[in-house]
């Protein structure tokens, strides 16, 4: 599959890809993927044992986005290992492994195990699902954060990556770029997962609109973008060792202009790939190198990260 787009005689790199959780719980989902016209893949955040997640309705598009609370629905993790280790890495198309242990000791059960089969795939530690009844997102719990990096950093040995929730305070920019900083194998930061815990309402039912936590659930698409711009550019700026994917209100080319103008090396599809299936790669390919033609720029390197300020 060519997974590059050609634009005026140069071949641009393919920076998108799904955003964890969404078309990659199964192996089927995940070959469909292997197939798109996307840059790379990753699968659905891991728990130790398999899990059936939250009661239906649990996704919903929305006006200007979407809510869901999935519950963290997947086949655990020995599943993913499975297909890691079949996958065909010589494809140019990498895997990325999402794992969200409900506790540290079952991340480090899992994340040994990965480290064990040592295969060429990269790990994305998710510290942010909102979603688990009864449990607090570490993403939110900074000492939590920095004392799981510090267990799991030297476990990984290799560079990984981190998917993160949003953040809303300048303090907490500062406070979670000094954590991440300390751990020179945490080559990535995913920003950003869901806004946690929104309620969206049926007018004429007077009903929460998801079955899950009375209603509460992530929400996401269009009406997060500028805060998951916000995120990108606040750690693309305070770290400039690492790299950031950017993730949020990414429906066209052109909010993927605008996450990699705010720092993004890479960019994730959540809602708009529910919404429209695995052909939105190939769309947002062409849409991308349109406006870069448009504005000149032949490759992203031209414009990563040179967002003006007045
Ligand atoms: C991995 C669980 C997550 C879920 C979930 O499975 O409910 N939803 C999100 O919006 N983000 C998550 O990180």
């Amino acid at each position: 599959v060519d997974i590059s787009t050609s634009i005026s005689g140069t071949t641009l790199p393919n920076v998108f890809f799904n955003a964890s959780g969404v078309w990659c719980q199964h192996e089927d989902e995940l070959q469909a993927m292997v197939e798109s016209h996307s840059g790379a893949l990753i699968t659905k955040s891991a728990t130790l044992a398999p899990r059936q997640g939250n009661p239906s309705p649990r996704y919903l598009p929305l006006p200007l986005g979407s809510i869901s609370s999935m519950g963290l629905p997947n086949e655990g993790y020995e599943y993913y290992l499975r297909y890691a280790c079949s996958f065909n890495y010589s494809r140019t198309k990498p895997l990325f492994i999402s794992l969200s242990g409900l506790s540290l000791g079952d991340s480090v059960k899992m994340v040994e195990a990965f480290v064990a089969a040592d295969l060429p795939c990269m790990l994305e530690i998710n510290f942010s699902c909102p979603n688990v009844p009864g449990k607090p997102q570490l993403g939110y719990d900074f000492e939590a954060m920095d004392a799981a990096l510090a267990t799991l950093a030297p476990l990984i040995k290799k560079p990984f990556g981190i998917k993160l929730p949003p953040f809303f305070d300048i303090a907490h920019f500062d406070l979670v770029a000094a954590v991440c900083q300390k751990y020179s194998n945490l080559a990535f930061l995913t920003c950003v997962n869901s806004i946690g815990n929104g309620l969206a309402i049926d007018f004429e039912t007077e009903t929460a609109l998801i079955k899950p936590k009375d209603g509460y659930g992530g929400l996401s698409g269009a009406m997060i973008l500028n805060t998951a711009l916000a995120n990108v550019n606040a750690f693309y700026r305070r770290l400039p060792d690492k790299q950031i994917i950017g993730v949020g209100g990414v429906a066209s080319g052109k909010e993927a202009f605008l996450h990699i103008l705010a720092g993004a090396s890479a960019v994730q599809i959540g809602t708009q790939l529910m919404e429209e299936g695995p052909a939105v790669f190939e769309r947002l390919n062409k849409e991308l190198a349109e406006i870069m033609a448009a504005k000149g720029y032949n490759t992203i390197e031209d414009f990563r990260g040179r967002l003006k300020t007045l």
